[in-house]
């Protein structure tokens, strides 16, 4: 897993490695699960592990159909790892629960304490900017996981991001970053259009979970290993594409893309 510098982070979904030797800064599991009961056992397991906090998305079978039904969900996940910090991830395109996050963040240390902040995967910046404006204690954190559009999620006010493309264009995405923090904003949007390329070239070839297994597998040469069904493996031309793209944008962070690895694919 690339470990790019500053706020970014790639993908954890869980660990089967010791939590001492994964070299890593820190590890936030997800929890989330469609049974409270399994999402329960899953945070108990995150923290007897040693992670450093735990995330959860809404159930999505049976879904929460308001802020307080969704609320008391994670507030009973969150129970029981008490000690760790807790993140919603708002993820609506994928559960469905299109409950706004800024409602939700209303009074939710009250009943979750160690509330911690959110991954905040929606391209709704109203929803987001509206959730930043109202921590006014500046005490939760505010992941961004739509990495398209980081940057207008900086101006905004996101404390960090958390994102597939981090994975292997973590390069390009801290340049951005090293740019908005120097306030050249002219800099920090080419990064980002570039960026955007490459997204907008896979999302047209039909790009997820199975295409970015295919792609942190060509770059880094690691076999990620086929997707689980109901996903099926991206096909050769994708990763052959993919590939292409890659090097004519010249975003890589690895010297070189060896053949071995487009194999290992
Ligand atoms: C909907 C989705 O998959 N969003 C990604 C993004 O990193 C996304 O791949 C990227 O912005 C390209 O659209 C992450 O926020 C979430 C994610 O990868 C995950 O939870 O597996």
């Amino acid at each position: 897993m690339a470990s790019p510098k500053k706020k970014l982070q790639g993908l954890v979904a869980a660990t089967i490695t010791p939590m001492t030797e994964h070299g890593l800064d820190q590890i936030v599991i997800h929890v989330g699960a469609l049974s409270l009961k399994e999402s329960q056992e899953l945070a108990q397991h995150a923290a007897k592990i040693g992670a450093d906090g735990i995330a959860v998305i809404a159930p999505f079978f049976l879904k929460p159909w308001n802020k307080d039904n969704l609320i008391n969900f994670l507030k009973e996940v969150a129970a029981a790892a008490p000690a760790l910090p807790f993140y919603y991830y708002h993820i609506p395109a994928l559960t469905g629960v299109k409950i706004r996050a800024e409602e939700l963040l209303d009074g939710i240390q009250d009943k979750i304490p160690t509330f911690q902040g959110l991954k905040f995967s929606d391209t709704d910046l109203l929803d987001f900017g509206q959730c930043v404006d109202q921590n006014h204690q500046r005490q939760f954190a505010f992941l961004f996981g739509v990495d398209e559009q980081l940057l207008s999620a900086l101006v905004m006010g996101a404390t960090g991001a958390v994102g597939s493309t981090y994975n292997y264009l973590g390069r390009k995405t801290n340049q951005m970053l090293e740019a908005f923090e120097r306030k050249d904003f002219s800099s920090a949007l080419n990064h980002q259009f570039c960026i955007q390329r490459f997204i907008n070239f896979v999302v047209k070839l039909g790009f997820g979970v199975s295409q970015t297994k295919a792609i942190m597998t060509l770059v880094s040469g690691i076999p990620m290993g086929p997707p689980r069904l109901p996903l099926q493996k991206a096909s050769r031309e994708f990763t052959d594409n993919a590939k292409a793209k890659l090097k004519s944008l010249d975003v890589l962070s690895f010297t070189d893309l060896k053949d071995g690895n487009l194999e290992a694919c």
